[in-house]
């Protein structure tokens, strides 16, 4: 036979009640399960509400309605009239037992912890009198069994211990005298010596159903709840939590204990001892084989079972000499606060003994540290001990599984996680069972911390990047079109999934944590996007504190620049085309990278020379394995490459500005690229890459414009110019090609300096063979001495810069 508990959301409404008994008459088929009840959902909380007000002599009539009007639209709902009138009365019975005892508290104005289980025992009363009631229509054999009297406990009222050998007689007996009925059974409730209701504390249900299992040497215990089983982390914080078929009783404690609430831990204890497998299984989904606890679980492949958590814990720290070497120092602090009900969470001691920390609820803090400073007064006046000392707004989180004893490198894989995500850690304990590792970090930083870390142990499941993009141009808009036709292909080669968190051009910005969808981003930011604001849009982004966080900048604005810094100091990573950032000040530049390598993010920049060719890459990898840069001859413009490899035959100088520009590759403002500005950037920022110090005004630029259109104050200025200009443009051509020469625009870094210059190239030249926006680049090294290393290509486009910047993104973190 088994054991079935249903907890408050399974006796929560009439419909969960149909539910509930479709559930025990199908196990009724096998043998009759003793059933366990919990109070409906929310009532244990209005009648704690009720007590603590009649306490203080305030109104409860509404409280009191409320329950009453829960219970009464179930008997309505679920019985025939004729059969209601035996439950309305009985309930009544009970309500008007509820208010005398509200009463006398409010009289008294004393909420003593025995009145307190009293008040509370009504809860599961009512919800077991009055399904047993309603399964009587289904089955003769249901009777309702007020538990409270066959559970033995002692008199420590609102958390009382269960006198097991007396309690197994009892139920024993009483098991056997009814062995024909289907009993429902109260949760929660037990009974002192002298017959005062108890209760078991708070999830004490599952405890009663646990108690049952074990007098009657259950086959199973079943704890029906809201949830598939028990799952590697709490479902509202990581989306992809999934539930875990099997645990052992120690791993399924130390999950629950860290905050998995989905059973009360002391349940595993009668269980455990006569080997009674636990099995958690959703009411709502009953087909799904749920979470067994048990003692022979099948080896895991999984490092670890699950993340757990508690999100608001105090720490106080303990520190002095009075400790070292005093071996009851410890003991005297836990006992006294183990005395007064303080509930220890987490310890850990400095190895020197000079200090320890340990973690507590919120709301026991203060209590803790007032019966610290009376129990050491001696120690604190003679400056052994200093003050304790309290800090707030602290959170825990586990990793637990038995795999972690057998698994080097566990905790290694923890700390990597939270380090890159910028999580500082408070405080770490072990466990000396190694079935648990906990950190203390800060609160706000608990959702960030546990997905992150589920990313980093169920690496099966896919790694997730979460992007904010500034800018949806020419180079923007590409990207998402990628992203979003790559999406299934990403998830399947690379376990990757990227979501779009936020997006923000110059008008409109726009959120979603769950990621954006690809498919309309654009209908979405107009009409849903908010004004844009550069530093609110940071601001979100930080606040919204996801793990995995990158910073997408696609524009070619400088405003955005000014944040990188405090974006990587957030340990976000950054994903950049724009060059504005690296090509300003070089203590900037020093900055970006000293930073994002203090705070363990990643800044990468490819996209910012030669768009997606490997340009940056190389020159990072042969600096990273010791190679020495003599010399960079590149080509870096693709307007211009462009530009020169189309102006010929009849082609107008004018003409052919227009159709790079119409092609994507030229700059926002096509006189950056035509006044060399651009291609300085580039010249600048690989010399920076490649070790030399230099500022922009270091690198010599030679015109390939006539004065007057350098001088054109606005781009239509600038386009008339050129058309006015033409003879000029028609020269240089008509000259090149006599000569039987190409024009090359030219970078070149020698010895730390840097120039780029207009030539004339003949077929010999390496350079002379290009075709559309191609770029070129020779690096010679140390190692690439006789024959240097050449990376060729497209090195403008919206398609290629994209591609650039979607390599970036998903090597972050890789
Ligand atoms: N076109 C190409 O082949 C290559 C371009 N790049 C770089 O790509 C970047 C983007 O170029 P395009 O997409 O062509 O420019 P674009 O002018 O088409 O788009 C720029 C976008 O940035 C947004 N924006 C500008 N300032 C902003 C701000 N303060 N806050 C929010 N959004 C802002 C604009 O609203 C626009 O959506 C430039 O930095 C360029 O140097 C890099 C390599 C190659
Ligand atoms: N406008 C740029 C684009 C790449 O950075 C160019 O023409 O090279
Ligand atoms: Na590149």
């Amino acid at each position: 036979m088994k054991v079935l508990k249903f907890g408050g959301t399974s006796v929560g409404s009439a419909e969960n009640i149909k539910t509930l008994l479709s559930i025990v008459a199908k196990e009724k088929l096998q043998s009759n399960p003793v059933v366990v009840l919990s109070a409906m959902s929310g009532v244990t909380n209005l009648l704690t509400d009720m007590a603590e007000r009649a306490e203080r002599g305030e109104d409860y009539d509404a409280s009191l309605k409320e329950i009453e009007a829960k219970h009464f639209a179930v008997i309505r709902s679920l019985l025939p009239a004729a059969a209601q009138n035996p439950v309305f009365t009985r309930l009544k019975i009970f309500f008007n037992e509820l208010e005398d005892l509200l009463q006398a508290v409010t009289n008294l104005r004393e909420l003593s912890l025995q009145t307190k289980d009293q008040i509370l025992s009504y809860g599961e009363r009512c919800s077991s009198f009055m399904i047993a009631h309603i399964a009587s229509q289904q089955f003769v054999e249901a009777l309702y069994v007020n538990g409270s009297e066959l559970i033995k406990t002692d008199s420590n009222f609102g958390q009382a211990k269960v006198d097991t050998d007396l309690t197994e007689m009892l139920i024993n007996d009483f098991y056997k005298a009814n062995k024909s009925t289907v009993l429902f059974v109260t949760g929660f409730i037990a009974s002192n010596a002298a017959g005062r209701v108890t209760t078991l504390g708070r999830g004490g249900s599952d405890y009663t159903a646990a108690v049952w299992g074990a007098a009657l040497n259950a086959e199973e215990i079943e704890i029906w709840t809201d949830v598939n089983g028990m799952m590697t982390a709490d479902p509202r914080i990581v989306k992809k939590a999934f539930s875990l078929p099997e645990l052992s009783y120690t791993e399924a404690m130390e999950l629950s204990y860290f905050g998995a609430k989905v059973i009360y831990p002391p349940t595993m204890i009668p269980a455990f001892m006569k080997k009674i497998p636990i099995v958690i299984k959703n009411t709502f989904e009953p087909d799904f084989s749920g979470t067994y606890i048990k003692s022979d679980v099948k080896a895991s492949s999984l490092p670890i079972k699950g993340i757990s958590s508690i999100d608001h814990i105090s720490i106080i720290n303990l520190t002095g000499s009075g400790m070292v070497g005093k071996a009851g120092f410890s003991g005297r602090l836990f006992s006294l606060l183990s005395r007064e009900q303080i509930n220890v969470v987490l310890i850990t001691q400095s190895s020197s003994e000079h200090s320890i920390t340990f973690a507590v609820k919120p709301t026991d803090a203060g209590q803790a540290i007032s019966l610290i400073k009376k129990e050491f007064e001696l120690e604190l006046d003679a400056n052994k001990l200093a003050l304790p000392e309290v800090e707030n707004n602290l959170a825990v989180l586990a990793i637990v599984g038995e795999n972690m004893k057998r698994t080097p490198g566990m905790s290694g894989r923890l700390f990597n996680a939270l380090g890159r995500n910028g999580i500082n850690v408070r405080a770490i304990a072990q466990g000396s069972s190694e079935y648990n590792i906990s950190v203390i970090i800060n609160a706000a930083d608990l959702s960030k911390a546990v997905n992150a870390v589920h990313d980093a142990f169920f690496t099966d499941l896919k790694r997730t990047l979460n992007i904010f993009c500034l800018g949806t141009g020419n180079i923007g808009k590409t990207l998402f079109n990628q992203l979003k036709e790559q999406m299934p292909f990403l998830a399947a080669n690379n376990d990757l999934q990227v979501k779009v968190a936020g997006i923000s051009n110059t008008r409109k910005m726009i959120f979603n944590p769950e990621g954006l969808s690809l498919e309309d981003w654009e209908t979405n930011l107009v009409m849903n996007g908010e004004q844009a604001d550069l530093a609110s849009f940071v601001e979100r982004m930080k606040a919204l504190n996801l793990p995995n966080c990158v910073f997408v900048d696609n524009t070619a604005a400088e405003s955005p620049i000014e944040f990188y810094q405090g974006i990587f100091e957030s340990s976000i990573s950054v994903v950049t085309c724009n060059k504005k950032g690296n090509s300003a000040d070089f203590a900037q530049y020093k900055s970006f990278k000293d930073t994002a390598r203090k705070f363990g993010v990643d800044f990468y920049y490819e996209t910012n020379v030669g768009a997606g060719l490997p340009i940056i890459r190389t020159l990072r990898e042969l600096m990273m394995s010791g190679d020495k840069v003599a010399r960079i001859e590149a080509i870096l413009s693709g307007t211009i490459s462009y530009i020169f490899n189309n102006f010929k035959g009849d082609a107008g100088f004018y003409e052919t500005v227009k159709e790079a520009q119409e092609l994507g590759y030229t700059e926002p403002d096509p006189r950056d690229d035509l006044n060399g500005k651009d291609f300085m950037r580039k010249m600048l920022i690989l010399a920076r890459d490649a070790g030399y110090p230099l500022e922009a005004v270091d690198v010599k630029i030679d015109n390939i414009l006539p004065e007057a259109c350098l001088n054109a104050t606005s781009v239509e200025d600038f386009y008339a110019e050129l058309q006015k200009n033409s003879a000029y443009f028609e020269e240089l051509k008509t000259k090149a090609a006599n000569d039987k020469k190409v024009l090359r625009y030219i970078g070149k870094l020698e010895d730390g300096n840097v120039e780029i210059s207009l030539q004339m190239v003949d077929d010999s030249h390496p350079f002379y063979m290009l075709s559309g926006s191609d770029n070129i680049i020779s690096f010679t090294t140390d190692r690439y001495k006789s024959r240097p290393l050449v990376v060729k290509g497209p090195g403008a486009g919206a398609e290629v810069t994209a591609a650039g910047v979607f390599a970036d993104i998903i090597n972050v973190g890789a």
